[in-house]
């Protein structure tokens, strides 16, 4: 269990009441102590049931910086179609501006910050499939740990309002007593019993949409375009969001591992897929698209490596997307560094051709808005960017509300990482969609990329108990 000093915590709330109540607009206050070690999951799994439907988890690839939130002290959203990226930096930077903020230095990821996504195409015609996450949706929690380096911190976030008295600090301190009390009680995580698997389109029709498109692809001005599919599965009970992140982390150490939920429904997944990262001044994106399947043998696995960095259809189909980045990075930054030639990442379940990309941003440079024009990058829409987009709502039998799409934290400095929510699965009690999509390009064959779906699926079929 965790001891904390909660003096100076009250003295930020008065300082936000009187302002609250000069100012009448509510004013945030935001108090960080580092704490001993917390285990994350054992976080999460605390708020199961005072914070069930209101919490979120991430996890980036090195394990720099793990983000576990809990209830919500503000929501922010956005059902504005295109403005969906500004108007949310918009409302983030207006919340900063009168926040106050405790605390000894300066950490990236700890203190106020907000966590959330974006949908991938807010012109798509909607679906009850989503309903629970509107086209932008962010949560700034009320309680988050952050393990930044290997250092537990905890935050706490408080609104203050004109008609809040100083009692709130009791309230808050109970709260939260109560809550780290729970996270030092480990419990074992619930596996899920799959009852039925279903392709949500046959098979044959997919493959034929993928065939129809690649004559188009020959025809036309489109160099590419993503097309993804969804499987639902049925299970005996309530999923477990506890263990199916339990697997995850497992399972899929090299990945993004993320879990946001909204109102009973849960989106998590286990992407390798960095859109961007903002600190300080530098920015980092990657390109990742080109697949194959890992080898059953150390020698097998080389070889299909050498294979996919060889493999003309591959190269095409990541270079749309280096090609895009780079030129996306070059409008935001003063400087921007990439190879030449791809490298492999592997995971788990695949490979994938590499490109990493690094850029000095431009002074006035804000997280919300690079993400706003690389997203979609072509690994996730296609090339040209626009033109991809509208193929994609005309023939993608699919909603596919943020699976693709940007997800991840930005915090009070500016700074944070979004990663794009592939390998990913929307939970709704004791049922799951799972999406899974790859690059069409005009040496695409239907066949191919049908298994190439499949092998897509695992990490989040695996971590549900189904593979
Ligand atoms: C769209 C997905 O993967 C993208 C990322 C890496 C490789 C891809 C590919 O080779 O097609 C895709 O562009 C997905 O996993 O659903
Ligand atoms: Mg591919």
């Amino acid at each position: 269990m965790v001891t904390l000093l909660n003096t100076e915590l009250k003295i930020g709330i008065e300082q936000a009441l009187g302002r609250a109540k000069t100012s009448l607009v509510p004013v945030l206050v935001s108090e960080v102590q580092k704490v001993d070690h917390i285990e994350p999951l054992s976080f999460f799994a605390a708020g199961i049931e005072k914070y069930m439907g209101e919490r979120f988890f991430w996890k980036d690839p090195t394990e720099e910086t793990v983000l576990v939130g809990m209830g919500t002290c503000k929501q922010i959203q956005s059902i504005n179609g295109n403005e969906r990226f500004t108007e949310t930096q918009m409302e983030w930077n207006r919340l900063i501006s009168e926040a106050i903020i405790l605390k000894e230095q300066e950490k990236m990821g700890t203190g106020p910050i907000m966590f959330g996504g974006f949908s991938f195409d807010p012109l798509k015609e909607k679906t009850s499939l989503w309903s629970k996450y509107p086209d932008a949706l962010f949560h700034v929690p009320k309680y988050l740990l952050s393990i930044i380096e290997g250092q537990a911190y905890l935050t706490t976030n408080i609104i203050c309002t004109q008609h809040d008295q100083l009692s709130i600090v009791d309230q808050v301190l109970e709260e939260r007593h109560s809550l780290l009390s729970l996270a030092s009680l480990v419990k074992p995580f619930a596996k899920s019993r799959l009852i039925e698997e279903k392709e949500v389109v046959h098979p044959s029709e997919w493959k034929n949409s993928v065939r129809n498109l690649v004559e188009e692809l020959k025809n036309g001005q489109l160099k590419k375009v993503v097309l993804a599919r969804e499987l639902r599965l049925i299970f005996h009970d309530e999923v477990s969001i506890e263990g199916v992140l339990n697997k995850l982390l497992e399972e899929q150490k090299g990945s993004f591992i993320f879990a946001f939920e909204s109102n009973g429904d849960c989106f998590l997944g286990a992407s390798p897929e960095r859109l961007v990262k903002k600190e300080g001044n530098q920015l980092f994106s990657t390109c990742l698209a080109g697949s194959i399947a890992r080898g059953k043998t150390e020698d097998e696995d080389a070889k299909l490596g050498q294979i996919l960095l060889n493999d003309q259809k591959n190269l095409i189909e990541h270079h749309y997307v280096v090609e895009m980045i780079k030129e996306a990075m070059e409008q935001e930054c003063l400087e921007v560094r990439l190879p030449e030639q791809p490298t492999l990442l592997k995971t788990r379940d695949i490979q994938h051709l590499y490109t990493p990309v690094v850029g000095i941003a431009n002074p006035d440079c804000s997280l919300l808005l690079v993400v706003n024009s690389l997203h979609p990058t072509p690994a996730l829409g296609g090339l040209p960017q626009k033109a991809s987009v509208e193929k994609i709502r005309e023939i993608e039998a699919l909603d596919r509300g943020l699976y693709a799409a940007p997800i991840g934290w930005l915090d009070y400095a500016g700074n944070g990482e979004f990663a794009v929510a592939i390998r990913s699965a929307l939970i709704q009690k004791n049922e799951a969609s799972l999406f899974a999509g790859c690059g069409i390009v005009q040496d695409s064959d239907a066949d191919s990329e049908y298994v190439e779906t499949k092998i897509k699926f695992r990490p989040m079929l695996s971590a549900l108990g189904g593979f």
